[in-house]
């Protein structure tokens, strides 16, 4: 018998949400982590009736976490696919470069092979509230070979922040100072409010005493680390989502709504120079974190 047309257009429709609901169920599950794209590009080519195979390549790259439309957009072009191809629809040499840079993306990176072996020097910097502070504590507490630098900076204490443990907590006029003396190795004005800056004098006595070095510092500081000394390795931590980044800064009730709204503005231009470091750690738990930022130091 064959159905009349209304039934097979409803069949029709019916089908078309369906698999749209698969590819949406697809990005989900790759923007959260609980599967790789590499493995999503791999069941495709596998089984062209799988619903991945009807999925866009940038679709795919843009589920990625962290890859926004403008590197998904220049992803595409540098590996020569059309925007609008589909991963059933790749060619063998299309495939294979797409392949490769899913692969590359996701193997943790390592400090490049031709940094001198050993380098003590490690910066750990990453977004406000990315748990940078917590994570250098728990190296602190558990890592005691480690020199955890101290800060000084001229934002105010917080509540259970100790002078000359968090940080040195200086007035301007004391930073001016330590800036005119060159006591500095780095400092900079974070978050367009306080200044920050790393002490010169303990960092190059530790690493003269051959003692691993970490800094927790921003981006632009990292940027300084880096013109100074060329062997130091730069770590960037990550969250595991921006919606988990959001959570831990307001949760940590340590800024008002208009400072939190200002810092996670910086968190997002922060979150784009992490191409600029040698290694990213994910924070998702906090001891495997500490552990995996250690290991990058005698890497
Ligand atoms: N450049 C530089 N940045 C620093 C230094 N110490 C801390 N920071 C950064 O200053 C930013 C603000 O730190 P903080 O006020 O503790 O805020 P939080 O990161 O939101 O906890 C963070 O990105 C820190 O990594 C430093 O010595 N130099
Ligand atoms: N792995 C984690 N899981 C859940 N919460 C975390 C984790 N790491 C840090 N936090 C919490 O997130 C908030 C921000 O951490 P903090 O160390 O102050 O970040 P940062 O120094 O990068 O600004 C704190 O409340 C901290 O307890």
């Amino acid at each position: 018998m064959v159905n009349p047309p209304e039934v097979d257009r409803l069949a029709g429709s019916r089908a078309a949400v369906a698999a749209r609901r698969a590819r949406a169920e697809v990005k989900r599950a790759v923007s959260n982590g609980e599967r790789s794209a590499s493995e999503v590009l791999s069941s495709a080519a596998r089984d062209g009736a799988q619903p991945e195979s009807t999925l866009r390549v940038s679709e795919l790259i843009g589920s990625i976490p962290w890859l926004g439309p403008t590197r998904t957009a220049k992803i595409m072009q540098e590996l020569r696919i059309s925007p609008s191809k589909r991963l059933g629809g790749l060619g063998v040499h299309q495939y294979q470069r797409l392949h490769e840079f899913l692969v590359r993306r996701q193997a943790p990176r390592r400090p490049n092979e031709t940094e001198t072996g050993g380098s003590r020097l490690v910066v750990l910097a990453g977004p406000t509230a990315v748990g940078k502070g917590t994570v250098a504590g728990y190296i602190r507490e558990h890592y005691p070979e480690v020199l955890l630098s101290v800060s000084a900076t001229t934002r105010a204490p917080r509540p259970g922040e100790i002078d000359g443990t968090t940080y040195f907590f200086l007035s301007d006029e004391q930073f001016d100072a330590m800036i005119e003396a060159g006591q500095f190795l780095e400092w900079a004005t974070v978050h367009n409010a306080y200044r920050y800056g790393t002490p010169r004098a303990p960092i190059e006595a530790a690493l003269a005493e051959g003692r691993s070095v970490l800094l927790e510092i921003d981006i632009q500081g990292a940027r300084q680390v880096r013109e100074a000394f060329p062997e130091a390795k730069l770590v960037f931590l990550l969250p595991p989502t921006w919606d988990e980044l959001v959570r831990r800064l307001t949760g940590r009730g340590t800024e008002g709504p208009e400072e939190q709204a200002r810092r996670l503005e910086t968190a997002k231009v922060e979150l784009a120079a992490q191409e600029e470091f040698d290694a990213t750690v994910v924070n998702t738990d906090v001891p495997e974190a500490a552990r995996e930022v250690v290991d990058l130091m005698t890497a």
